[in-house]
């Protein structure tokens, strides 16, 4: 890297896009620096290293086509490991509807069971990915975002009733607990056609979901250690410049920092914060303005006995109550101890969960957790909660196209603006999740060295 003189780059941000377009742009020879907010580097990989089997409060894991994340645990030093046996050996959740388990049998013959003949025997939480899998309109996934689909970017909860689901059947089967927006009615139905295509391709890399040993934010901390520039902590951008000859940041904490270019590594969400001069226009600021973003929160817990021995229920349970979906965690030295409880909030059970605060929230989900299982009483801690939404330097777990939005914002609102340029989970086209964050430091990166 050249000695002195002006900075090439400045990376905002240091989750797993920022910090590999850092890497990225120090393998060309730029001279570059990253600032992230928060005391920690990786984001949304969030591993708490101090509680039993290291659970993950955001990232989980690699598929096996993951070959930008296999790569950037390779060259960082961090070993992967297949924790699709542990997955397995968690057998599936149990069905608690009203506070009650269901088996599947009870289930399919139940009165309270809204979905149509050939689903009466699929649980509700199988219910939407097994209709988008087998009649996804989209003839090439790659081609999501391309303005010919248009007529296809309406809300899943349309392309849900042209399959003829009803709207019971809809709020059970996917507003219960939604993994895009607090409804069927928040997201595009492309968005879940782009993660069927990009699951089913996949899979064909083989069944395996790698996961770092010791945990996921080993990887980031690795990645972050390979950098030669400086890498600050505490440092919030609050305001970016974007001039004839050079960009400048300035920080919460009143430091500045020129170079030649800015990468924004930032969630949209969290930019709606950032100043821009001159401000940003156009697609790009509709999409910084309105893009969605994923309510969830996540909540660990560690257990004192195997009280599912006692009452013979699966550990894991997807309710439709205040303790949202609970999956046993197999993290142990062996692939059939259970860790603990990470109980998820999606949707309009998270924004509940924050309203009523940490530890109201966490007495709640323990009791809803014993009420419908007399056996885990008393055999149960909360440790924490995380909410993604209220965590402000990450303001939801991940982006959400709205009907309408991904023919709309995505081809565009990415563009460089001016001397700023952006890249970070929301703006990957061709991959999902951390895939998705590697895959669109590539793009910057080149967009960088290219400008
Ligand atoms: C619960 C959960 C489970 C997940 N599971 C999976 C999974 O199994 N597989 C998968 O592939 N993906 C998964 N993901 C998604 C994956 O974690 C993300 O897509 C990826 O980590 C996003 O990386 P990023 O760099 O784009 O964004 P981030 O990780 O959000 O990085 C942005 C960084 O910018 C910092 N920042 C914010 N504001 C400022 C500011 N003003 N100034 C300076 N810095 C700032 C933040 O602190 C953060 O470090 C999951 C996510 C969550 C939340």
């Amino acid at each position: 890297a050249p000695a002195g003189g002006m900075l090439d780059t400045i990376i905002l941000g240091a989750g797993m896009a920022g910090l590999n377009t850092a890497w990225l742009l120090e393998q060309q020879g730029q001279k570059v620096m990253v600032l992230e907010a928060r005391q920690r580097v990786g984001g949304r990989v969030f591993t708490l290293l101090d509680q039993p089997g290291t659970p993950e409060m955001g990232f989980n894991a690699m598929a096996a086509g993951y070959g930008r994340g296999i790569d950037a645990a390779k060259r960082a030093g961090v070993e992967l490991y297949d924790v699709a046996p542990r997955y397995r050996a968690a057998g599936g959740m149990a069905l608690v509807l009203d506070g009650k388990p269901l088996t599947r049998e009870q289930w399919a013959a139940s009165p309270l069971n809204p979905f149509p003949a050939p689903f009466k025997t699929a649980m509700p939480w199988e219910i939407v990915n097994k209709i988008v899998a087998a009649k996804t309109p989209l003839a090439d996934w790659t081609e999501w975002t391309d303005p010919k689909n248009a007529a296809l970017d309406v809300s899943l909860r349309d392309f849900l009733k042209s399959q003829g689901l009803s709207d019971p059947a809809i709020t059970l089967a996917y507003d219960t607990a939604p993994y895009y927006g607090t409804s069927a009615f928040d997201v595009s139905a492309l968005m879940l056609e782009f993660n069927d295509g990009f699951i089913k391709t996949q899979a064909l890399a083989g069944p395996q979901s790698l996961a770092v040993k010791g945990g996921n934010s080993r990887l980031p901390m690795a990645m972050a250690k390979l950098l030669k520039g400086d890498l600050l902590l505490g440092k919030e951008a609050v305001g970016i410049v974007s001039e004839a000859d050079a960009a400048s940041v300035r920080c919460a904490d009143g430091s500045t920092y020129r170079a030649k270019r800015i990468v924004c590594a930032l969630p949209f969400a969290v930019m709606r914060r950032i100043k821009f001069a001159p401000g940003l226009s156009g697609v790009q600021a509709q999409a910084v303005a309105t893009l969605g973003t994923q309510p969830l929160s996540a909540a660990f817990f560690t257990i004192k006995s195997r009280y599912w021995d006692v009452d013979t229920l699966n550990p894991s349970m997807w309710t439709d109550g205040f303790a949202g979906t609970v999956q046993a965690q197999l993290f142990g030295t062996t692939d059939s101890e259970v860790t603990g409880l990470m109980v998820q909030g999606r949707g309009t059970l998270a924004r509940y969960w924050d309203r009523l605060g940490k530890p109201a929230a966490l007495e709640l989900i323990t009791h809803s957790i014993e009420a419908a299982r007399p056996a885990a009483k008393g055999q149960i801690s909360p440790v924490t909660l995380h909410s993604w939404e209220s965590e402000q330097f990450s303001a939801g777990a991940w982006a959400v196209f709205g009907p309408g939005q991904v023919h709309t914002l995505a081809p565009t609102m990415a563009a460089p603006a001016g001397r700023i340029h952006f890249c970070g989970e929301h703006t990957a086209t061709g991959a999902r999740g951390l895939e998705g964050a590697l895959e669109s430091s590539e793009r910057v990166a080149i967009e960088v060295l290219s400008a």
